[in-house]
């Protein structure tokens, strides 16, 4: 049986928990065996349920239920859990394996409440004795050692008396005495220490029998050893040492152990440990007697000492005060009574003590035996309900798999009631988009007969206004036809009463003239004498006649008269029916959408006032822009300079063979710079040399370049012209360099200029300016001015005056003829007589337009009525004469005059321009010294802007002229004149 246990203890699985029989452990190792059952106890729990029996912790294996089968799992769960599903007889184990675990847990000195059968009772009693050992005040660690060992042993007898196998009564009694003290030592030592005795040791008085103390314990201590160390169940491990021959000695094994120093027996048994101890003191570690099971020696306490041989037993049975010296070996050395404290001597019986100790331990051994048989029940009692327990168990999980059962079961209704439902959902979800249609085809159906009813609403309202309007028009009409009834009858009795009169008065007269005509038959007929007179009376009645005929063509005009206000009336009337017409289409419109109509008047009405004021708005600010326009646009003017030098180099011809070498070292970029290689010079030493002129200006253009191109450069200039500045454009060079076609060709800066003057004088018309243009065309040929607008034959006739008033700054042409520019295309006229009167002129004194300078002079006075703003400006388009060399020209007479006119007037014009640049304010500058000078005089200098083309013509042959020119063009450019002022009044 024994066997049995043993091997089918290690084979527990974990889950299982020990029962409390089988428990107690009598190692650490077991203890921590059992905190690891208690550790897998408390999981197998959490998998089991709990065993008090509440299921409401939910079992970690299982799988959460639905929400709806919660409440009912766990109701269930309570039902089927371990208490709630076990026999009413097994919650008492479960109780007792609870209890042995927390014990198992804490030590194996814990108390056990547990309710297993089989000294029950008799193991709380002990565990709550050591308890009561502890507290009692009982100090070191003899006195603690026998106490325990005491325990112990009272302990194991009482079991044995539980059991119904109790030895003696004496023990009885002493167990009965020592149960408070019984703690749950199952680790019996009995130890005398002779050195400690007087001191520690303690033993009850009526324990201290010396007539019943062996004597010696030599043989007793080998048979105890035979004894208890049979194979399979006990051993006898350590020693036994008698603490003095004359200990006490008794019959019972109590009597026995008082003498020895300690006695440790424990069970083979792998489960249990059974140790008992008595009182007395031990403090000797060496003086022991263990009787030890066959655990494994890491299992076994520490305190347990080696095994020894039975000789060596032997040896130490032999009672003896002290093993450490003879200087402790007295052994009158007392006692102490542990309860009375009274020192008492010892008397051993030597000679029947170990036979008494024999008895006693034979009477201890069939104690232990039958305690191991009881134990052995135990197990088997304890088997029998780990049966149950698995009974038990299996019924939970029967009940677990039920409830699972069950819960698949939900969880197929549940799965089958969403179908269930999402089937409902579906048809639900279709009855509604049903009843969706039904209620859109009803809403539809009631939007039909709404629309229907309105329709019919509408139709009779518009049956009512055209029945209205019908009735209007009928009473109109009435009232048209009673007015011409009335007309009508008005002038048929008006007609009737004229011809009433007419024919009374025709009757009348005819009367009269039957009457005449009787009385002048009767006359005649009575006298001869009076025919003459009766002539002449006849006469003046024929007279008379034809008064009343010319009254009746007058009453017959009047008729005709009264015919055309008939016929006036007709067409009255006429007009009055189609203003009736109008009238009704008015009152069939106004009837229509009056409301929508007068509100979408209103909202026209006020969008166009709206409108109004922005216009007004933005015309105003367009104003300020206008202004603000022309004050930066003249500030940037002013930045550039009042006088600008441009370039321009005419392209070669097919005829013209030798190009000179002109160059434009930054065409791609600025296009400011030209340069002239001169012609090879020869020095003395025979090298011949070329100089490189470079020359630099506002702006250099190319023989590619278009005048387009070149207007854009200038059109800033023009405006300012239009802004009330004097602005003067002279193109200067040689015969034959491109002045006449870059100024005045069809394309050239004249007709461009008026174009832009018109059409910006036009757009500034919306800003409130009025602009009054007048252009002049005038010639210096021989320091005499000539009209070219005027007619040919007048062109060297006609004296022309030039006035300036230096107030206003402003220069005015006498005998010459104006024309306002009230279009493009009179620029045209006005350059076509200048060019047919120059050709004219030209065939008088050969190339006529190379020998003078033609100036066109466009006059702008503009006045803005918003602003009460003034301006006039001047533009001054001058094509300049050749600028031939004399010596080159090898001119004669009239030719030669032409040429030093042409130079001196040139040379002034260099005079005027470099006076310009040096002088201060108010300095003499030479305009009258040249008629062209003078000319210019105001829209030279300062108050002027001025702007020179020098031409340069590209043949090597006009190269040194080309030089010439540009070197005049860079003294011109060199040249600093006074800022432009405006010609403004506000
Ligand atoms: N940029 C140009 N492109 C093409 N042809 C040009 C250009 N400039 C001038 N010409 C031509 O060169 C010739 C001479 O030009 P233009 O008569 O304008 O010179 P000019 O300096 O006015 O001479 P003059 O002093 O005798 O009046 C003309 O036939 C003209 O068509």
């Amino acid at each position: 049986m024994d066997t049995a246990l043993e091997n089918q203890a290690p084979a527990k699985p974990s889950g299982i928990r020990a029962p409390s029989k089988v428990k107690l452990p009598s190692s650490p190792s077991r203890f921590n065996g059992l905190s690891e059952m208690s550790d897998s106890a408390a999981n197998s729990r959490g998998a089991m349920g709990p065993p008090n029996g509440s299921i409401k912790h939910k079992p970690s294996g299982l799988p959460e239920p639905p929400h709806k089968q919660r409440k009912t799992l766990a109701e269930r769960g309570g039902e089927c859990g371990p208490t709630a599903a076990a026999p009413t007889n097994t919650r008492p184990v479960n109780n007792a394996v609870k209890a042995t675990i927390a014990n198992g847990a804490r030590g194996a000195f814990s108390a056990s409440t547990s309710r297993m059968p089989s000294a029950n009772s008799s193991r709380n009693t002990s565990a709550s004795s050591f308890n009561g050992s502890v507290g009692s005040g009982i100090k070191g660690p003899g006195a603690n050692g026998l106490h325990r060992a005491r325990s112990a042993y009272g302990h194991v007898r009482s079991k044995s008396s539980h059991q119904g196998a109790r030895p003696a009564t004496s023990m009885a009694q002493h167990d009965e005495e020592l149960r408070p003290e019984r703690k749950g030592a199952y680790t019996l030592s009995i130890s005398t220490n002779p050195k400690d005795t007087q001191d520690n040791f303690k033993v009850p008085k009526r324990r201290t029998n010396k007539d019943k103390l062996p004597s010696t314990a030599e043989a007793s201590t080998k048979r105890i050893f035979s004894s208890v160390s049979t194979p399979g169940s006990l051993s006898l491990l350590s020693s036994v040492v008698p603490s003095s021959p004359e200990g006490p000695a008794g019959d019972d094994c109590d009597s026995v152990l008082d003498g020895m120093s300690a006695l440790t027996i424990r069970s083979s048994s792998e489960d249990m440990t059974y140790s008992r101890a008595r009182r007395g003191k031990l403090s000797g570690k060496n003086s022991s007697i263990s009787l030890s099971s066959q655990f494994p020696s890491s299992h076994i306490p520490r305190a347990t000492p080696k095994p020894v041989r039975a000789d060596a037993l032997t040896q130490l049975c032999t009672p003896t005060r002290s093993r450490n010296g003879p200087k402790n070996q007295d052994a009158s050395a007392p006692f102490v009574n542990r309860f009375t404290n009274d020192r008492v001597i010892p008397v051993f019986d030597t000679e029947n003590r170990m036979d008494n100790i024999e008895r006693q331990f034979e009477m201890f051994k069939q104690t232990l035996e039958a305690d191991v048989k009881n134990q052995a029940v135990d197990l088997k009692e304890t088997i029998k309900v780990l049966r149950s327990r698995v009974h038990e168990l299996e019924s939970i999980r029967a009940q677990l798999m039920s409830v699972n059962e069950e819960l698949r079961s939900d969880v197929k209704d549940a799965k089958s009631y969403m179908s269930t439902a999402n089937l409902e959902l579906e048809s639900t979800r279709r009855n509604h988009t049903f009843e969706v249609d039904d209620l859109r085809r009803k809403h539809n159906n009631e939007i039909g007969d709404l629309q229907e009813k309105y329709r019919k609403e509408a139709d009779r309202v518009r049956k009512e206004n055209e029945e209205a309007a019908e009735k209007v028009r009928k009473d109109f009409e009435a009232q048209i036809d009673k007015l011409l009834k009335m007309h009508t009858e008005d002038l048929a009795e008006i007609q009737k009463r004229l011809n009433n009169e007419v024919e009374e008065e025709r009757m009348r007269r005819l009367r009269e003239v039957g009457e005449l005509q009787t009385e002048y038959s009767l006359k005649v007929q009575s006298a001869g004498l009076e025919a003459d007179t009766k002539e002449r009376e006849t006469q003046n009645v024929r007279g008379e006649l034809i008064n009343v005929k010319s009254e009746l063509d007058r009453e017959r005009a009047l008729k005709t008269g009264l015919q055309g206000q008939l016929s006036e009336a007709t067409t009255h009337n006429l007009t009055l029916d189609a203003a009736n017409k109008a009238m009704k289409a008015k009152i069939d419109f106004l009837e229509s959408d009056s409301q929508a109509q007068s509100q979408a008047f209103n909202d026209l009405h006020r969008r166009m006032q709206e409108a109004i004021e922005a216009a007004e708005l933005a015309n105003e600010k367009l104003r300020q822009e206008e202004t603000l326009r022309r004050k930066l646009h003249n500030q940037v003017q002013e930045l550039k300079g009042n006088i600008r030098v441009m370039c321009r180099v005419r392209p070669t011809h097919v005829s013209e063979t030798e190009p000179a070498k002109i160059a434009f070292p930054d065409s791609d970029t600025d296009s400011k710079e030209v340069s002239v290689q001169g012609p090879e010079k020869q020095s003395a030493m025979g090298n011949v040399t070329t100089a490189n002129h470079a020359y630099s200006f506002d702006r250099v253009f190319g023989p590619t370049s278009q005048n387009g191109e070149v207007f854009e450069e200038i059109s800033q200039l023009v405006q300012s012209a239009l802004d009330g500045y004097n602005v003067c454009i002279f193109c200067y060079g040689q015969t034959g360099s491109g002045k006449t076609f870059t100024m005045s060709s069809a394309d050239g800066m004249i007709p461009r200029a008026t174009a832009q003057i018109y059409a910006e004088a036009t757009r500034l018309e919306e800003k409130g300016w009025r602009y009054k243009m007048e252009g002049s065309f005038v010639e210096v040929y021989n320091e005499t001015y000539n009209d070219l607008l005027g007619r040919s034959e007048d062109l060297d006739k006609k004296k022309v005056e030039v006035r300036h008033d230096a107030a206003k700054k402003t220069t005015t042409l006498e005998n010459t003829v104006s024309v306002a520019l009230d279009s493009p295309s009179r620029v045209e006229e006005i350059l076509k007589t200048a060019d047919k009167n120059r050709s004219v002129a030209a065939t008088k004194a050969n190339s006529r337009s190379s020998r003078s300078h033609s100036v066109f002079i466009l006059k702008l006075v503009g006045e803005n009525s918003d602003t009460g703003e003034r301006s006039e400006g001047t533009l001054n388009l001058v094509d300049l004469a050749g600028s031939e060399r004399l010596e080159h020209s090898k001119a004669e007479g009239a030719r030669l005059k032409e040429t030093q006119n042409i130079n001196k007037s040139l040379s002034c014009l260099g005079d005027v321009i470099n006076a310009l640049g040096n002088a201060k304010e108010g300095a003499h500058i030479p305009y009258r010294n040249s008629k062209l000078t003078y000319l210019l005089q105001y829209s030279l200098g300062g108050n002027s802007k001025t702007l020179m083309f020098v031409m340069v013509s590209p043949l090597q042959a006009h190269l040194q002229e080309t030089v010439t020119s540009l070197k005049f063009a860079t003294k011109v450019l060199n040249t600093h004149i006074g800022t432009a002022k405006k010609m403004t009044r506000a």
